[in-house]
Parts: C-alpha cells; sequence; structure tokens
C-alpha cells in the first residue's frame, strides 16, 4: 500500500515532471540528473478521462523510458490524497498512480510553487525586462502570472537555498487610488462585495475591467473576449479597450510592488501567465513600472528591483526540472504531498 512520505531523499531517476494546467497538460522525462530531458507533445486534458490514462498512452506508450518516480505541478491546494484540479474533470490520485503505472514516488506541488522554481535560474533568453532596474541578486524573488486565474509565488532565499512559497496572493484585495479609479471601481465586479487582484488581473478580470470604464462612461460594452480587448488594445484601435490595458497593467503594477514589499524581493518580480507575454508591449509603457515603484515610503527600494516577463514556453516544467536534478539548492516541502510505494 503506497504511503505518505516526508523525507527529503533525491527522487530516483528516471523522473516524469508534468504541468497538468486547466486546458492543457505538458510532461517531459529526465532520464538522469546530467542528462537532457525528453519532451512529448502537449496532452489536452479533455481527451483524456482521467490522468492515469494521458500518461499511459502519451508517455509510457511513446517511450522506452521507464519513471521510476513523478513531480507533477498542478493548480490549486494539495491537501488529500485525491487533489481534484481547478478548471479541469481530473483528479491526480497518487496511490493509483503508485499502484497503476509502476512508478515507486510522486511528489505533487502547485503550480506557482514550480513557476517560482523556475526563476531562481532564468537566462536573458527566456525573460524580458521591464524597466530599467537590473541586476542578478542573489535575493528573494516573487512571480506573478495572470492567466485563467491570477496565481502567485513567492521564491525566498534562506540558509543557501530556494524556498517556494505557495500561497493564494492573487486574492488579496485591490483598492482605487487615483480619481479615474474612483470613478471605475463601484462598477468592478465583485466577489462577496470585494474586489480581489484576481477579479480584475486575469482573463475574465480584463473582461470585468472593460465593462466597468464602459459603465463609469455610460458607454455600451461591444466586446466580451478578453482577446478582443488586449488585441484593440494593442492596435491602439478601440479607445475603452486602450483604457482596459492601460489600467491592467497600472493594477497588475500595483499588486507586483505590493508582493515585492512583502517578500522583500530584491532578487526580482517575474509575470508569467499566458497575458504578461501576450501583452508585453503594453506592459514595456511606463504604467506598469510607475505602479511598481509608487510606494512610499518605499519608492526608492522599489526602483532597484528589476521586473522581468517570463517569455520560457514552458517555465513550470523548467522549475521542475532544476528541482528534480538537484533537490539540495531548494527547500521543497514533501509534507502530506509525497507518496511511496
Ligand atoms: N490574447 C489574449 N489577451 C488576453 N487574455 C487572453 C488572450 N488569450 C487568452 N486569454 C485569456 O487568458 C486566460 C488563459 O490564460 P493562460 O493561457 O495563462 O492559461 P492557464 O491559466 O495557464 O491554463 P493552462 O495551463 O491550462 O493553459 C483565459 O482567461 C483567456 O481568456
Amino acid at each position: 500500500m503506497p504511503q505518505l512520505d516526508t523525507s527529503d531523499t533525491a527522487m530516483p531517476f528516471p523522473i516524469l515532471i508534468g504541468d497538468i494546467g486547466g486546458t492543457n497538460a505538458r510532461f517531459a522525462i529526465i532520464p538522469d540528473a546530467a542528462a537532457e530531458q525528453v519532451h512529448f507533445p502537449n496532452v489536452r486534458t479533455a481527451d483524456f478521462e482521467t490522468i492515469d490514462d494521458a500518461i499511459r498512452s502519451s508517455i509510457l506508450e511513446k517511450s522506452s523510458l521507464r519513471p521510476r518516480s513523478a513531480i507533477l505541478a498542478v493548480a490549486g491546494p494539495i491537501s488529500r490524497d485525491e487533489i481534484p484540479l481547478t478548471n479541469c474533470d481530473w483528479v491526480v490520485r497518487p496511490r493509483t498512480m503508485i499502484d497503476g503505472l509502476g512508478i515507486e514516488d510522486v511528489l505533487v506541488v502547485n503550480d506557482f510553487e514550480a513557476q517560482a522554481l523556475a526563476v531562481a535560474n532564468l537566462s536573458d533568453e527566456n525573460r524580458e525586462r521591464l524597466g530599467n532596474a537590473s541586476g542578478e541578486m542573489v535575493a528573494s524573488r516573487v512571480v506573478l502570472g495572470p492567466g485563467t486565474g491570477l496565481g502567485v509565488g513567492g521564491l525566498v532565499r534562506a540558509r543557501g537555498s530556494w524556498i517556494p512559497v505557495p500561497g493564494e496572493g492573487g486574492h488579496v484585495d485591490l483598492g482605487p487610488r487615483t480619481a479615474r479609479d474612483l470613478q471605475i471601481f463601484p462598477h468592478v465586479e465583485t466577489i462577496e462585495g470585494r474586489v480581489s487582484a484576481e477579479q480584475i488581473l486575469c482573463g475574465r478580470g480584463i473582461v470585468n475591467l472593460y465593462r466597468a470604464i464602459c459603465a463609469a462612461d455610460g458607454i455600451a460594452p461591444i466586446h466580451s473576449d478578453p482577446a478582443d480587448i488586449t488585441s484593440h488594445a494593442l492596435a491602439a484601435s478601440d479607445k475603452i479597450a486602450v483604457e482596459t490595458i492601460s489600467l491592467f497593467s497600472t493594477y497588475l503594477g500595483r499588486v507586483a510592488g505590493d508582493m515585492a514589499m512583502i517578500f522583500m524581493a530584491r532578487g526580482g518580480v517575474f509575470l508569467s501567465g499566458g497575458i504578461s507575454q501576450k501583452i508585453l508591449p503594453a506592459l514595456k509603457k511606463p504604467e506598469f513600472r510607475a505602479a511598481f515603484e509608487d510606494k512610499a515610503p518605499h519608492s526608492a527600494l522599489l526602483a532597484t528591483i528589476p521586473t522581468y516577463v517570463v517569455t520560457h514556453p514552458l517555465a513550470a516544467l523548467a522549475g521542475l526540472s532544476s528541482y528534480a536534478r538537484k533537490p539540495e539548492s531548494f527547500g521543497v516541502s514533501t509534507d502530506g504531498r509525497r507518496w511511496r510505494a
């Protein structure tokens, strides 16, 4: 019978790593600590009833490598033996995986923890800098990812290692600051009366913000898809769309600056998630960085902290790979989320 195991011993190679999103799951196998990893085509979660079926048909039947262990990054909290995924029907059952797939050792982590692991070592070609602050301080970092929701992960530098901190930072309050904000915020759709950051800083949040601006100005909204709003904003072909993405950049900068202060992230703040890459030209305009630094009495501190958009196409997998190869460099907790045969 597979058991929960809190030990920090390295996982045995070959290691299957997986980033399980709502729509897509991405997998790779690392044959050993020094070898190149073997990538597999993206798996659409809707194409398979269970994650075990997907691993069996898309990985095990396509490779002669037999993974002895697996590290999986999933959206949502990991609190039990059955881990339901946010935004898809799969349930990760590590005990069943061990019994049915011949894997001896399974570790499940949060998707933003994996993103955080990735930014410990992200080369220049896998990131785009926003603003002028630069530097490679070996110091705490933060990742924020606007996508289907708003994910946040900290990466604390302590005792010579990198410690990922999964949290629910996307649900902090976001408040009005300027006269224009005060016109718009009463029209932002709330969650139980609250404007959390995720009410604005994600795909549906873009639409929420766009509608709030329309309501503030007494204009009928014409867009209902976030991609339409961003494309009109980037093409400067719709005034309200332009303001939506300008304010989105401001609010993202505001929350990113808050996270930088909370974690004292002198090592940098990294924007991941599908939306950051898609609106990169807008994030390079002054609004994001101005809001990031607008943090009296700590503006001078924030001005020294670099900010980046992560452009690595498989950042979470890269993070899992760094950890799998060199677990001793990271303080990843295994409490309640590592199962062994
Ligand atoms: N061009 C775009 N501009 C703004 N938002 C977009 C654009 N294209 C897609 N979106 C929105 O981005 C969100 C999806 O984000 P993302 O691509 O980061 O997926 P995800 O949350 O990481 O999920 P998965 O891991 O399953 O791909 C959706 O809300 C979608 O409507």
